[in-house]
């Protein structure tokens, strides 16, 4: 018997990149752009290939480097979840002995701006860091109804200068805090939306494009929701505020299960300028602290009554 045994493995390509461009049917000079950066690693029958030095099971991490891009030029890749859907179904299929993957699909946020009054045609910002990432998880022994779909929002960063406030926790011999009802609130926001497969329905149906406004929707309304609610609560808390952007989220997208939230409080602490002829600082002159931060994660389901 030998000493040890593969306990899991998983392999493929990271950082595949692309720039797709998607030129409308009556105007070949409108166009959207898609710049993204795709991981695929595959499960399956490889045992061999890191047990044997057998490599005949291996698909190359080249091939799989071409069938993205392949797959990319020849079928819409907008929205991302559609082409990870596309993606997974033809790894499953064209090879028998792939029993499943994990697909992570990263969008850069290209917007397109006004020119002398009008949205350009084919110019772009970038609005960086922000990115849309998209994650799936498919295991086809169980069939295409049976698979995980999350879309998140990630490093959208935000800061509002009052209506944010935190008093009334626990306090203790180690606590120095003091309470405050007016202060600077600043995160990247990652928020997540896990998809129900049920409500959804079969990964071939959200491959085929019969989804894309669900996806379209929901992506444009989570954003919505969470600066709408950033913007216009008077936030008693990082906890309490993330909770409410959850919540508004699962009343507007019903095939969204659940709605998680990764927030970093990025502190910004008022100088105390007293020391120089007693100048008041009315939450105007802040240092922004690099670190530590608070670091503040939730997970939102809906009630079972209110499904
Ligand atoms: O919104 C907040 N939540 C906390 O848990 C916390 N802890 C802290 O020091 N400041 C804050 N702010």
């Amino acid at each position: 018997m030998s000493y040890s045994y593969l306990a899991d493995s998983t392999y493929g390509k990271d950082n595949v990149k692309f720039l797709k461009v998607k030129k409308d049917k009556q105007n070949n000079k409108f166009h959207e752009v898609m710049e993204a950066t795709v991981c695929v690693l595959l499960k399956g029958d490889f045992d061999v290939s890191y047990t044997e030095a057998d490599n005949a099971p291996i698909v190359p991490t080249d091939t799989v480097k071409n069938t993205i891009l392949i797959l990319a030029k020849k079928y819409d890749t907008f929205p991302l979840e559609k082409f990870a859907a596309r993606l997974a179904l033809h790894f499953t299929s064209k090879y028998e002995h792939v029993s499943g993957l994990t697909i992570k699909i990263t969008q850069d946020r290209w917007v397109k701006y006004d020119v002398d009054g009008k949205t350009s045609q084919h110019s772009f910002v970038h609005q960086g860091p922000e990115k849309k990432v998209v994650f799936l998880d498919y295991d086809k022994k169980n069939g295409p109804r049976d698979y995980t779909l999350t879309t998140s929002i990630k490093d959208l960063t935000v800061l509002k200068s009052t209506n944010s406030m935190f008093y009334g926790y626990n306090v203790c011999d180690y606590t120095t805090l003091k309470p405050t009802t007016d202060r600077v609130l600043s995160t990247d926001i990652f928020a997540t939306l896990d998809w129900c497969n049920k409500k959804l329905g079969c990964l071939n149906s959200v491959a085929s494009g019969a989804k894309d406004s669900i996806f379209n929707n929901a992506y444009v309304n989570a954003r919505d929701i969470t600066l709408d609610i950033f913007a216009k609560e008077n936030s008693p808390s990082v906890q309490a505020t993330m909770f409410n952007m959850a919540t508004a989220i699962l009343k507007d997208v019903p095939q969204v299960a659940y709605v998680s939230y990764e927030l970093p409080n990025k502190h910004y602490f008022l100088f105390d300028l007293k020391w120089f002829e007693g100048l008041e600082n009315d939450n105007e002159l802040f240092y922004p602290s690099p670190h530590p931060n608070g670091l503040i994660k939730c997970k939102v389901g809906r009630n079972q009554a209110k499904l």
